[in-house]
């Protein structure tokens, strides 16, 4: 097995995409004057030509992309459209023998526009998907300008209500409505959008495009209601407020305000795709039921989530933790990740979620790809009964059915300031778990303090400190080019430690037109745990979960060169104080699942 001295140093310059190969050029005689003068003329405007592209895309440091870079980076195992641009997924739900997921899509382009509908897939598993027709365009005064987000509600009765937003326009004014639509066909390829359209409109005080996702509705027993939450903001007296109301309804067409608010926290702005659920107080638990409360903060675009307890009767949530409340703590993912949604998944008893994970390189890359985003591997949510102070969030097993072959790694050690490469036989489609353990008596020894770790300040893994960065570098060539998924061990001035997980983008490409950032948080670990991550790779999608999902990342990466055959893994440790046992590593090859375009029933 190799080891090698980590690159920290500098980026060398921009390589060659080798494309641009040398041809041999032939040499002009007497006979060939005329055609040598031509060739030469036609050869000076083809080089001023190309040097004025050059210039155009150094201005805006644009990569030399080449095609078989940009198809690389479509996934194998996650669910993503055959072109053009996809965004939230909507109304994902359990139907007769089918999880069906719905999402935001752009039928005529690669970045989001006016006109969006709902693609619409379904799968056996939520792994293998198959593509059904657009469930829902806009083609009605309420929704012409968009079917945006929204949340299918299975009836007690077991008929299925879809709740969406429509945005219409006219002379004067654009505007979000809550519509309602039911399914014609058992399959849900198509539904009918009901004569009573919209059915609610926005209160008093609240902007036309302030008002949409309407959640998943549940049902209240004291008024037998079902009823939905609507996200909204307040910029009133300059303020900037998100906040959540509640609509009640008995047949999901009359829907009544719930007078105040369910939910309100300053200087969080607009409250997009609100989610709210149960958890904990399950089978095996004997504690009390929390709810979560969700938003997807369009400030910031990142989803944030609380604990806290419901009064249904007074129409309230209150954060367990006031420290914590929505938008101050705690995230779904510290990564790209968006606009998620969850549903209860009835065979499995239990609750499932799925966000989008957008691009993050250029507009340019995009139309050249054909297609924009990648939905998240769909994962359970639960309350993590040893803390009570966060969810887990973790892949869905149905993903371990793709797992191929198994390397498991023994008795590794890794020394300050080193990596190893992991001998696998291919690094773009894995699924790694990992658990670590530093050495103990090394970090005894040590009584320096080192708060305030950060994984978006502190300088990512090249960074040194004494108990970290360690942990894995994917999609990795040796040369450069890696993403690095790390912890980061710190000793506060309380003489406790405290752990970092992070994503380091910085290094995963050479190209300059792409985003790149080290992204993460601080992570929950309990006495006498491991540390252990658990890291899908999957080309352009690396999706990082710590201490079994109190903590998930998901990076977007564009290598240029550690691609194809030429994507490794290594083990890395750049702590310099203390040495890092591998106590556990498996890293399994996942197969690629075969998204096909059309369903047939009968070939299924
Ligand atoms: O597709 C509409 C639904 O998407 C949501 C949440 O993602 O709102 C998105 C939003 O548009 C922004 O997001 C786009 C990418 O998702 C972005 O490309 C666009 O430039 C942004 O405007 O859609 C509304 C437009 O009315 C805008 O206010 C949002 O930020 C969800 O809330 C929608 O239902």
């Amino acid at each position: 097995m190799e080891s090698k001295a980590i690159a920290t140093g500098e980026y060398a310059p921009l390589p060659s995409t080798g494309e641009e190969k040398q041809h041999p050029s032939r040499s002009c005689g007497v006979r060939y004057w005329r055609a040598c003068v031509i060739a030469v003329v036609v050869a000076l405007v083809v080089v001023a030509v190309a040097l004025a592209k050059a210039r155009m895309d150094l201005a805006d440091n644009a990569f030399p992309w080449s095609n078989s870079m940009l198809q690389w980076q479509r996934a194998g195992f996650h669910f993503q459209t055959e072109k053009n641009f996809m965004s939230d997924p909507n109304g994902p739900v359990y139907y007769r023998g089918y999880y069906h997921l719905f999402y935001q899509y752009n039928r005529n382009g690669v970045a989001w526009d006016d006109g969006m509908a709902w693609g619409h897939v379904v799968s056996r598993d939520l792994v293998h998907w198959r593509h059904l027709p657009m469930a829902m365009v806009p083609d009605h005064w309420y929704d012409i300008k968009g079917v945006l987000s929204g949340s299918i509600t299975v009836l007690h009765n077991g008929t299925l209500v879809m709740l969406y937003t429509g945005v219409y326009t006219n002379a004067t004014v654009m505007m979000e409505v809550q519509c309602v639509a039911v399914p014609a066909d058992p399959l849900l390829r198509r539904w009918t959008k009901h004569p009573a359209n919209p059915v609610i409109v926005h209160p008093p005080g609240i902007k036309d495009m302030d008002f949409r996702d309407p959640t998943t509705a549940w049902f209240d027993e004291s008024d037998s209601t079902y009823r939905t939450i609507i996200g909204s903001k307040d910029d009133h007296h300059g303020g900037h407020a998100g906040f959540a109301m509640v609509y009640k309804t008995k047949d999901l067409l009359s829907f009544q305000r719930i007078p105040g608010i369910l939910h309100r926290v300053e200087g969080t702005g607009m409250w997009e795709c609100m989610d709210f659920y149960p958890v904990g107080g399950g089978d095996n638990s004997s504690s009390e039921v929390l709810y979560v409360i969700k938003a997807s903060m369009d400030d910031e675009r990142h989803d944030y989530y609380a604990l806290g307890r419901y009064d249904a009767a007074g129409n309230t949530w209150t954060p367990l933790d006031p420290e914590l409340d929505l938008g101050m703590g705690l995230r779904y993912d510290w990564g790209k990740f968006y606009a998620s949604t969850s549903f209860y998944d009835p065979v499995k008893r239990r609750r499932v979620m799925l966000g989008y994970v957008g691009e993050t390189d250029s507009r340019r890359s995009d139309e050249a790809k054909g297609w924009a985003s990648i939905q998240s591997i769909p994962r359970t949510v639960a309350l993590d009964e040893k803390t009570w102070t966060n969810l887990l969030l973790w892949p869905v097993q149905e993903i371990e059915t793709l797992r191929a072959n198994a390397t498991e790694f023994n008795g590794i050690t890794i020394d300050t300031g080193s990596v190893f490469l992991l001998p696998i036989r291919q690094g773009t489609q894995l699924d790694i778990e990992a658990s670590f353990r530093l050495n103990a008596s090394a970090v005894a020894a040590i009584s320096e303090a080192d708060v305030g770790y950060n994984c978006s300040s502190s300088g990512g893994a090249a960074t040194r400190g004494v108990l970290g960065p360690f942990g894995l570098l994917v999609l990795a060539d040796g040369r450069g080019e890696q993403t690095a998924v790390y912890f980061y061990v710190s000793r506060g001035l309380d003489g406790g430690l405290r752990t970092s997980f992070c994503n380091d983008e910085s290094r995963s490409s050479w190209a300059r037109d792409v985003t790149k950032r080290v992204v993460g948080s601080t992570v929950p670990v309990l006495d006498g745990e491991v540390l252990s991550m658990r890291v899908l790779v999957d080309h352009s999608i690396v999706q990082s979960f710590a201490m079994g999902g109190r903590v998930t990342v998901t990076s977007r990466v564009y290598p240029t060169e550690a691609i194809y055959a030429a994507a490794g893994v290594y083990l890395f440790n750049n702590a310099t104080g203390a040495s890092v046992a591998a106590e556990r590593l498996v890293v399994h090859e996942m197969d690629s699942v075969d998204n096909k375009q059309i369903f047939l029933v009968d070939d299924w």
